[in-house]
């Protein structure tokens, strides 16, 4: 049986490991030291060029008034893994860390961080979880809708996603971040009315099945709404489906807006063309052909090869799974601990593979363009108590390959990790979506297309500052020789 709590917060949706090291940490006295934790993926998804930040405002909600409730404590007294002092502790425990994250919508690569979290190393591992749920998703659905959106053009394009998403909270905030990514409506209403974005939708075949014939259902549909979409494919698309929508659009003349017609099954590029003579042989120039039926960008752009006729493309199932790429696989890894002497210590996690060796420090992302285009040369990621602003020409290294190098001049520095949260306490009001959509789209803008095109893109340079570069080589050879001595010692 399923319990159900009225009091119940969203503060348990961790993995108990989080809270059994915060049980140690408190145990031994040390949860109050400083951390800086930072979040970050390791490959953009979908082999796409970049990605585009969503999450942030999921995570303003969840940190808002954090806290243990009454049917908390109680469930984790009666759990064998945790003591009755450290519960007593979570009771009046508070939230109080900060959180640095760029603006929703912004255009964000691999190997950098997108969040970063300081305060104490208690509250900074409980978090962890949660902000990966949230970014993770969040992340990938709007880098994926913003593909959709570069193969589509200007044309419109419906989120459709709502029925095949996993659960309900994945199409709500999955919705938003299609619309961030570039969307323009979703046939969730839900969304609609929490989100403010525009809902939109045609029929479906029930309809037509209800009624038996599409004649009967378009007619139906017409006396009892004004804008009307006709979905033509449940018999015959082009001997019933179509010829009884332009019928319907005839005989109710400016009663209704004959908005256009959906196709749902067969060779689209087929239907689409004859659909659009059979429309345009009728006079109705203005109406639209929506299309839908398991689209993606790649569907998409090999029906725009093939001169489909079709106006607004209709997507759900692809884009609310991320269905060729289901996880964008970010991290939270801790990259600066206070010691026992009350000093910041830089810490690293070695690994065999290059790529998973973390970068120690805490880091400021900035993002590098040029005065005279107004493009962007790349990330240049730099320990805090760097100032690239106040440089004349920077040095920007590949960090892996540091041969490939390049020294910019009259450049502009833009910081992207900006507080939301300080203190633990949020301190900024996310913008409508329609604004942080807008802005998306012209951060894109700053972007060479070389890094923007869907297949095979330029990999965009994320680049070490020699300060943080240095940082790290030095701590990858203190734990050698630590390792070293521990090997000779055994
Ligand atoms: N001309 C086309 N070129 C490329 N892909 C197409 C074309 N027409 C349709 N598709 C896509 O082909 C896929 C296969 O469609 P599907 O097998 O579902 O056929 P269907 O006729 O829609 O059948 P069903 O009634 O079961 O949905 C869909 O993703 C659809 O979007
Ligand atoms: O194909 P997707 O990209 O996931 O888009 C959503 C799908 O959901 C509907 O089909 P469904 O069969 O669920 O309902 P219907 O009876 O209206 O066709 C719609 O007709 C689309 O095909
Ligand atoms: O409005 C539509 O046409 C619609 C909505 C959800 C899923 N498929 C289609």
């Amino acid at each position: 049986m399923t319990a159900n709590f009225p009091d119940d917060s969203l503060i348990l949706h961790t993995d108990a490991y989080q809270l059994s090291m915060m049980q140690t940490y408190f145990k031994k006295g040390i949860h109050e030291r400083q951390a800086v934790f930072e979040l970050y993926f390791r490959k953009i998804p979908f082999e796409n060029g970049y990605a585009i930040f969503a999450g942030l405002e999921h995570i303003l909600e969840f940190v808002d008034g954090l806290h243990f409730s009454a049917s908390d404590l109680a469930y984790m007294r009666a759990e064998a893994m945790f003591d009755d002092d450290f519960i007593d502790y979570l009771e009046n425990w508070h939230f109080s860390a900060t959180i640095r994250t760029p603006r929703e919508g912004e255009v964000v690569f691999n190997n950098e961080p997108i969040l970063q979290v300081e305060g104490s190393i208690f509250d900074a591992q409980l978090i962890e979880t949660p902000l990966l749920n949230i970014i993770n998703y969040q992340t990938l659905i709007a880098t994926k809708a913003s593909r959709i959106r570069s193969v589509v053009g200007d044309q419109g394009l419906l989120e459709f996603g709502t029925r095949r998403a996993q659960e309900m909270d994945a199409a709500l905030w999955g919705t938003r971040a299609a619309f961030i990514g570039g969307f323009n409506a979703t046939s969730n209403v839900r969304a609609g009315k929490r989100f403010g974005i525009p809902i939109s939708g045609t029929h479906a075949h029930a309809l037509v099945q209800i009624y038996r014939n599409d004649y009967d259902a378009f007619m139906a549909y017409a006396q009892t709404h004004q804008d009307c979409v006709f979905l033509v494919d449940t018999y015959d698309t082009l001997r019933s489906g179509v010829p009884s929508a332009i019928r319907v659009a005839q005989e109710m003349g400016d009663q209704i807006n004959f908005l256009g017609v959906r196709i749902d099954s067969g060779d689209m590029a087929y239907l689409s063309k004859e659909v659009r003579k059979m429309l345009d042989a009728d006079g109705f120039y203005n109406a639209k052909i929506y299309a839908s039926n398991d689209l993606d960008e790649e569907t998409i752009s090999s029906l725009k090869m093939q001169g489909a006729k079709i106006d607004v493309w209709g997507v759900g199932t692809k884009l609310i799974t991320a269905f060729d790429q289901p996880a964008l696989g970010a991290v939270y890894k801790v990259v600066s601990v206070e010691n026992e002497a009350g000093k910041m210590v830089d810490t690293i996690k070695i690994s065999s593979s290059a790529v998973k060796i973390s970068t120690p420090g805490k880091k400021q992302v900035w993002r590098i363009t040029r005065h005279s285009n107004q493009k962007s040369e790349g990330d240049y990621v730099a320990l805090w108590d760097e100032n690239p602003q106040a440089q004349t020409e920077l040095h920007m290294f590949d960090p892996e390959h540091t041969y490939l190098s390049k020294h910019i001049k009259n450049f502009d520095a833009r910081p992207l990790l900006e507080e939301v949260v300080v203190g633990g306490k949020v301190i900024y009001t996310s913008p409508d979506v329609q604004t942080i959509q807008a802005y998306s789209e012209s951060r894109l803008d700053h972007l060479w297309s070389e890094y923007r095109r869907g297949l095979n893109p330029q990999e965009y340079p994320v680049d070490l500052s020699q300060k943080a570069w240095d940082n790290k080589m030095n701590l990858i050879q203190q734990v050698q020789s630590y390792v070293d001595e521990l090997d000779r010692q055994n």
